[in-house]
C-alpha cells in the first residue's frame, strides 16, 4: 500500500518509555519477545493462518528508513499481511527490508506467500531480534476494511549481519476480543 504522508508520523516507544503505561494484558501482547505466529497459534488453538495483502518493491516510509538505517526514499521489500485466527483478520503486519542489503542476502521474502514470516526469522538462529517499541498506528496506513484510530502497534528488527527486517504488527479489534482483554 502506497504511503500515506502523514502530518504527524507515529512515535515508536519502548516499555520503558511508554506513559501512560497500557494495561498488563496490553502491555504483555506489545513487548513479549516469543513469536507472534507461535502465541496465535496457541490462541487460536491450531485456527492460525496468513493471507499476503500485497508484496513487492516500493519506497520505504521515512520512519522505516531511520530505523533501518538507510537514505530517506530507499526502495525496499514490502510485504502486508493479516494473521488470522479462525479466519479472522487478527493481526495486519508489515515487514520490510532494504532493496540494497536484500538482493544478494540470500534471503527470498517473495517466497514466502502464505508461510509465516515468523517461521523464517525464529528458526534461523542467525537473527537477532532488535528492542520492541509500540505506538497507536496511524489509520491512514491500514487497509479499509480495518481503518480504526489509535489501534496498538508494535514493531522490531530482525538483524543478521548487514540485513535487517523491520517488522510492524497492529492489534486489531478482533483479537483483542478474542484475547479477552480490554484494549
Ligand atoms: C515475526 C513474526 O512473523 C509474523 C509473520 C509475518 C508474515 O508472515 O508476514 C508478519 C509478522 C509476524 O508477526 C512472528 O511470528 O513473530
Amino acid at each position: 500500500m502506497p504511503h500515506a504522508a502523514l502530518a504527524h508520523p507515529p512515535r515508536w516507544l519502548t516499555n520503558a518509555q511508554l506513559h501512560p503505561q497500557p494495561c498488563a494484558g496490553v502491555r504483555d501482547w506489545l513487548f513479549n519477545e516469543d513469536s507472534l505466529t507461535r502465541r496465535l497459534t496457541a490462541l487460536s488453538a491450531d485456527g492460525f493462518s496468513v493471507t499476503p495483502l500485497q508484496e513487492g518493491w516500493q519506497r520505504l516510509r521515512a520512519d522505516e528508513c531511520v530505523l533501518l538505517g538507510v537514505a530517506d526514499g530507499s526502495q525496499g521489500w514490502v510485504r502486508e499481511v493479516y494473521l488470522r485466527g479462525h479466519e479472522q483478520p487478527w493481526v495486519f503486519a508489515r515487514s520490510v527490508a532494504a532493496r540494497s542489503v536484500l538482493e544478494g542476502s540470500g534471503l527470498n521474502l517473495a517466497e514466502l506467500g502464505s508461510r509465516s514470516l515468523g517461521e523464517l526469522l525464529f528458526s534461523d538462529r542467525a537473527f537477532d531480534r532488535g528492542e520492541l517499541q509500540a505506538c497507536r498506528y496511524p489509520a491512514a496506513w491500514l487497509p479499509a476494511e480495518v481503518r480504526e484510530e489509535r489501534l496498538w502497534a508494535r514493531r522490531s528488527c530482525f538483524s543478521r549481519g548487514a540485513l535487517g527486517v523491520l517488522v510492524a504488527e497492529v492489534f486489531l479489534p478482533a483479537f483483542w476480543q478474542a484475547a479477552g482483554i480490554e484494549a
